[in-house]
């Protein structure tokens, strides 16, 4: 139990009146509430504790952050304290709202200058502060700046804030994945060298950006490919063309901010020293201009939502496909999460284009330009619109990659397996492969033969996607770790964790269908305890898994799906052997496609960014084929002379049998005479 300031809060449920919900973020949901004691109104936000597992840590480090600080323009919070499994934290209500939700709500495209130059000035000044005071924000975006009806700024959400000062887990975790992918500066994406208060800066920069154009750069595209085009690209800037509104001294602002090496940018505390800031007003000015026509923050709340819904709803023939409807809410649900960038980095590569992870855009964007890129929103940071697509949202920087993808059947949901977790019913249901337990192997083979000699690579055949098969339980639905979730796109189910933390929020009952036969759960709950396969990263709805690249493990499913009804190890081993072949011939073929789009990759980039972007990591690829390689041919070895010695033993025992017989005869004829 916590409590801070004069004005003594109480800290019992009771005592306060829970209104309308006025907001929702990964981990919370924020409502309305009156403190009837002091008949002041006020905004708690409750977390689930059951469901945060082991995020404890996370959630006292953001309380904690959050009643220390004290600054005009960093929201601080009364008090804390459990109610059933419930954490409340009672804190001053915001009835402007975030800028995100006056974007969405009002200025799709964006704000007027002087608004921006107000915004920003008074988000610095509590970035300058909380950097004095040692934090990292680590989370700096539009939907963290709060106003109030007077138009006082305050930043909030220190759920990923980071201590400098710390020791020990807290200055660890500066060297770990944290933020949001379109906010996130390279260094922080890189994980090479740690970072500092610089990141915030960068941040600072891209949200100038969403401010200015209502979303932030590369919003529309999948994480990965954010990641991607972070470390690869050009930094994001105000175009002279495009935003000739804007005046010069803002361009150089987002220039001195979005500079990669963070060593360039500027600290807060020389920001606020730069002459755009001059343009700034009293916040009252924000009360005036952008806040004077808006409904109430609650109504404001649940117009959004609804026509969130009914965006979906309207585009349901687009998102039939539970395909889409797995992407869509995956472009949904990034807000705040964490995961393992190597896996990602592999994965992006292999997103051959958005026009599935774009709602229905320009399937064309990786056209060949030269100069800056800009951007245009995703479904979850744009205003919600049936428009049509925005032609100037051209990423200059991304080279046309349509040839040599469209050799390369991966769609995107299928490039990210492994990355996320997944229901087989995301998967395409006709997989020809791998799809039922009482498929017979050779019925298996005899059918992927044929795809294989059809040359049938369209991408929906997760066995194509992932050669490795998985663990097959005849007659059962399974649950495999693979890409993404799909829970309903209206349920705001989250999962959070970073690795050594997992938390978990839903709103509406839909949770993953645990209801299946236990011996589903089991072999699932097996699976994400295999060190091999284990979850390395939970963060939003998602999961990391290192089992999709651990042949090891696959063949060690392979076995036990294979092996039926069989007790005999060498014998099952032994009827796998086509099969293993087979995944071995896939599995080259589709790894020498891997890295011929890398090679494609570094060679239409040619630049010096990119070799910063971590190519060299991506050059380990190779190496890791050809030991794969290796060590897979050794598997097929050693089960072909399983199944040699198989065979002789076969042999032995029928020759033994036969001079047992002849032994018997003997033996009887002796006795007879
Ligand atoms: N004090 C407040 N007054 C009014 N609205 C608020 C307040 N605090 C939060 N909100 C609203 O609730 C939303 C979610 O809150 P918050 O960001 O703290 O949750 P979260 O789970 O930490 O989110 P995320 O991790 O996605 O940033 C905010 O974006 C904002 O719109």
């Amino acid at each position: 139990m916590e409590q801070v300031g004069e004005k003594k809060f109480p800290l019992n449920a009771k005592d306060y009146k829970l209104y309308e919900e006025v907001g929702e973020g990964v981990s919370a949901t924020v409502h309305r509430a009156l403190c009837i004691p002091l008949n002041e109104i006020v905004a708690i936000k409750v977390l689930d504790l059951e469901k945060c597992n082991n995020d404890l840590d996370g959630i006292r480090r953001e309380v904690q952050t959050m009643i220390l600080i004290d600054h005009p323009n960093v929201l601080r919070a009364h008090c804390s304290f459990t109610t059933g499994h419930h954490l409340w934290v009672v804190m001053p209500y915001m009835a402007g709202g975030s800028c995100l939700h006056i974007i969405k709500s009002a200025y799709p495209e964006g704000f007027e200058e002087p608004v921006i130059a107000t915004l920003l000035r008074e988000v610095l000044k509590a970035l300058v502060y909380l950097h004095a005071h040692g934090h990292i924000h680590r989370d700096v975006k539009a939907g963290n700046i709060l106003l109030d009806t007077n138009g006082t700024v305050k930043l909030a959400d220190f759920g990923v804030a980071a201590c400098m000062f710390d020791a020990g887990d807290r200055q660890r975790s500066r060297n770990t994945f944290v933020g949001t992918p379109c906010w996130m500066a390279p260094e922080v994406m890189q994980q090479l060298h740690g970072y500092d208060f610089k990141a915030d800066i960068w941040s600072f920069g891209i949200t100038a950006l969403e401010l200015a154009h209502g979303h932030a750069p590369f919003s529309k595209y999948p994480p990965m490919k954010v990641l991607l085009m972070t470390l690869q690209n050009a930094p994001p800037g105000l175009d002279y063309e495009r935003d000739k509104r804007f005046s010069k001294s803002f361009r150089e602002m987002v220039a001195a901010c979005l500079v990669k090496d963070p060593k360039k940018r500027p600290s807060s505390e020389k920001l606020l020293k730069h002459h755009f800031f001059k343009h700034a007003r009293p916040p009252e000015y924000l009360a005036r201009t952008i806040l004077d026509q808006l409904p109430p923050l609650g109504d404001r709340f649940r117009m959004l939502k609804a026509k969130e819904a009914d965006f979906l709803v309207q585009n349901r023939s687009l998102y039939e496909d539970k395909e889409h409807l797995s992407q869509q809410e995956y472009i949904r649900g990034i807000s705040a999460w964490n995961f393992n960038l190597e896996d990602l980095k592999n994965q992006a590569a292999l997103i051959p284009d958005t026009d599935e992870v774009s709602n229905g855009e320009d399937p064309h964007m990786y056209r060949k330009q030269s100069g800056r890129h800009d951007d245009a929103g995703s479904p979850a940071e744009r205003p919600i619109s049936n428009s049509a697509p925005d032609d100037e949202d051209g990423l200059n920087d991304i080279p046309d990659l349509d040839n040599s993808l469209a050799a390369f059947p991966i769609k995107p949901l299928q490039a990210l397996k492994g990355c996320f977790d997944v229901r087989e019913d995301d998967m395409d249901a006709t997989s020809p492969c791998w799809k039922d337990g009482v498929q017979s192997d050779s019925d298996k083979l005899s059918r992927k033969a044929e795809d294989q000699e059809a040359g049938r690579n369209d991408g929906e055949n997760p066995g194509q996607s992932n050669p490795l098969p998985r663990p097959a339980i005849p007659g059962h639905r399974k649950m495999l770790s693979g890409p993404l979730a799909q829970d309903s796109v209206l349920s705001p189910k989250k999962v959070v964790g970073d690795g050594d933390r997992e938390h978990s929020q839903s709103k509406y009952p839909t949770e993953r269908n645990y209801s299946g036969p236990l011996q589903y759960r089991q072999k699932k709950d097996l699976r994400e305890d295999m060190s091999d396969g284990a979850v390395i990263q939970r963060r939003g709805r998602f999961k990391v898994t290192s089992a999709e690249l651990n042949p090891k493990v696959s063949m060690n499913s392979l076995f036990n799906s294979h092996s039926g009804g069989l007790t005999s190890p060498i014998l099952s081993a032994a009827s796998v052997l086509p099969s293993l072949q087979c995944i071995l011939q896939q599995n080259t073929m589709q790894r020498e496609e891997i890295f011929k789009l890398i090679k494609y990759v570094e060679q239409s980039s040619g630049s010096a960014d990119f070799a910063d972007a971590g190519t060299t990591d991506l050059l380990q690829v190779p190496s890791t084929t050809v030991r794969e390689r290796e060590l897979q041919s050794q598997v097929i070895q050693l089960q072909q002379s399983i199944g040699s010695l198989v065979e002789e033993l076969q042999r032995q025992k029928v020759k033994n049998f036969q001079l047992e017989k002849k032994l018997n005869a003997l033996l009887k004829k002796d006795e007879k005479t």
